[in-house]
């Protein structure tokens, strides 16, 4: 490239000299940009979108409205609302083939159960745990103890700013206090007369209540409880436990605590200090809490510091199972709360590493001393229960709720309900949605699968520019589904399996159908040799092909072949090109030249 800047800016019109060279460099440079344009996107920006809102296609995103699930939706609730009395809901198991909304009913309804709870102040904490994604009893136990670890320090840092909003408000009591008492002591020398006692004398903060003998009111306890049920040592109000309940006197269903900030401040606030006499008046700060002083409110909040700091965060990896399990305890008993723990995908945590985690998890209830802990396991397979040491089975199973497939029919509610939100106006004719609902019901009532059809039908037609998305553009996202479900199976295929797709592939390139283990075999077998793989058995080859079957890559029937009994004739279920250029992507197939000769000798053997 050469040096002068006439050449490079593109123009001859374009002047350079040592003065303004810069800027009219710059300009060149608009000018330049413009002109190289060549347009790439302008076309596909001019089209109308098809889309209002594709998000809400997509399976990331939560449904506010779960069109026939509402049976499952009303009987998770029902076992869910024991937590909002203080009581522990029973385990719940759901089940239900991929696709089937048992994530997203499960979701919306942890949502609702969460914000009745703080609408009630009852606490609650519901935590959703992906297991496909977290997979070890140790990163499950440790992602739930740094979670609790950080909605307590969530809860310290609002009970210490409750507790500092009383010490402002404790601080302007005893300034008026004290004004109004120089107030009356002016007053008292302009008449000359003495004041017999001080009205606000036995008011101010900086005496103790234990010194003035005041009391707390019944009504400052949390949760409104009778004050007998309260352990005075420890100061905890105990969850009612299955035959204790009601025993502290308050009904399952009574209301929250009266004042929900100052019940907040937890099990340590109740004040052991107080007595039965001499009240303090209605509007002092402390009136409306447990504490007797000033001091000891300061003393809460130093206590609530020093938990705060003393919580540790559980690394990722690197401690021994016990102790993340005894962190995570502490952090879920250092509260009064009902905690709901959502495993979903609890198969995939099963088949990874037992069932260690939930025997921890659904033994905890019988040592925590202040929470209670309820479980929803959610899983495509209906057997994996079968894997299950028989506690674990029958305390997790408590409750079984089964999420049926959707017909076709309920899909196509589930997609107009979305479409209207997803899709422009008239972007979609008439037989789009039935199309794509009948697609998913054939798969086994999917509802995913029926949106991302949709959603890819969209796709297709705003590529080809189309005003609106027709039948076909629904057969085309079809084909595309499958195919992509095919390069991802393929792709992830063992390389031996590899090896048998490609030998059956090369068999079909060369015309030759009808095709029999036999001549698959003999193909295998030189395709081994030529990139020095092992060879397997015979056996072992037919056991591949049975595999590959069952994924639907080939298809293999028995046919009998009378007197010469019977054989396996396999045939290809997928796309041979595409498939070819997955296989081909593999670099150890990749250094397959030429095979025509495999396929020629397959007769010699
Ligand atoms: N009744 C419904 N109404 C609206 N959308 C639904 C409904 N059921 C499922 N969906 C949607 O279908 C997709 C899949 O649902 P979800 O993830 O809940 O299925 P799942 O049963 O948990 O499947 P998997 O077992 O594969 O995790 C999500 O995008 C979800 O929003």
């Amino acid at each position: 490239m050469s040096d002068d800047n006439s050449e490079t800016t593109g123009s001859d019109e374009v002047e350079v000299d040592g003065t303004s060279g810069f800027s009219t460099d710059f300009e060149n440079a608009d000018l330049g940009d413009e002109e190289s344009n060549q347009g790439l996107f302008d076309d596909l920006l001019s089209g109308e979108p098809i889309f209002e809102n594709k998000e809400v296609l997509r399976p990331s995103y939560t449904p506010h409205e779960l069109p026939h699930r509402s049976d499952q939706i009303n009987k998770m609730a029902t076992i869910l609302v024991a937590a909002l009395r203080g009581e522990t809901p029973s385990n719940i198991l759901i089940y239900g083939k991929t696709g089937t909304g048992k994530t997203a009913s499960a979701k919306f309804v942890s949502k609702e159960l969460e914000s009745t709870s703080q609408k009630y102040s009852v606490p609650c904490d519901v935590e959703y745990i992906n297991c496909e994604v977290t997979d070890t009893q140790y990163r499950v136990l440790a992602q739930l103890a740094n979670k609790f670890i950080d909605k307590n320090k969530e809860r310290i840092d609002d009970r210490i700013a409750d507790l500092e909003s009383v010490l402002d408000a404790l601080e302007a009591y005893d300034a008026d206090a004290k004004r109004r008492r120089a107030d009356a002591a002016d007053s008292s020398d302009r008449t000359g007369e003495e004041t017999a006692s001080d009205p606000f004398d036995f008011v101010s903060s900086e005496e103790t209540r234990a010194e003035t003998e005041t009391t707390v009111s019944e009504t400052d306890l949390s949760a409104g409880d009778d004050s007998s049920d309260i352990d005075t040592q420890s100061g905890d109000l105990p969850l009612e436990t299955e035959g204790s309940s009601n025993e502290s006197g308050q009904p399952p269903d009574s209301p929250p605590a009266a004042d929900p900030e100052l019940a907040d401040t937890g099990p340590l606030d109740r004040d052991e200090t107080t007595s039965d006499s001499a009240p303090l008046p209605p509007d002092h700060p402390l009136e409306s809490t447990p504490f007797g002083s000033r001091s000891e409110v300061e003393d809460r909040i130093d206590e609530l510091e020093a938990d705060k700091d003393s919580f540790e965060e559980v690394p990722m990896t690197g401690w021994p199972t016990d102790r993340v399990y005894s962190v995570f305890f502490d952090a879920v008993d250092y509260d009064e709360r009902v905690v709901v723990i959502m495993l979903d995908e609890i198969d995939k945590l099963v088949e990874k590493s037992g069932d260690d985690t939930l025997y921890n998890l659904s033994r905890m209830n019988s040592e925590l001393e202040n929470s209670r802990v309820s479980i929803i396991g959610i899983s495509n397979d209906l057997k994996f229960t079968d894997f299950l040491d028989p506690r674990v089975k029958s305390s997790l199973g408590e409750e079984e709720i089964v999420f049926p497939p959707y017909d076709a029919n309920q899909l196509r509610d589930i997609l107009k309900h979305r479409s209207e939100v997803a899709f422009k106006g008239n972007a979609l004719s008439d037989d789009v949605i039935p199309l794509c609902a009948a697609f998913a019901a054939q798969e086994h009532g999917d509802a995913r699968r029926a949106l991302d059809l949709l959603r890819t039908a969209g796709e297709l037609a705003e590529r080809s520019q189309a005003e609106t998305i027709v039948e076909e553009h629904v057969r085309q996202a079809q084909d595309k589904i499958e195919l992509d479900r095919v390069v991802e199976v393929v792709r992830t295929l063992p390389t031996q399996s590899k090896l048998v797709l490609f030998a059956i592939i090369l068999l079909e390139k060369n015309g030759v159908h009808s095709i029999n283990t036999g001549e698959v075999f003999n193909i295998y077998k030189r395709l081994c040799e030529e990139i020095d793989a092992d060879v397997l058995t015979q056996r072992r080859v037919t056991d591949l092909i049975s595999e590959l079957d069952m994924l639907g890559i080939v298809n293999a029937v028995v046919v009998s072949k009378g007197r010469y009994g019977r054989t396996k004739e396999i045939s290809l279920s997928v796309p041979l090109e595409e498939t070819e250029a997955v296989l081909l992507s593999d670099s150890r197939l990749s250094d397959i030249d030429d095979v025509q000769p495999f396929v020629q000798a397959r007769f010699e053997n």
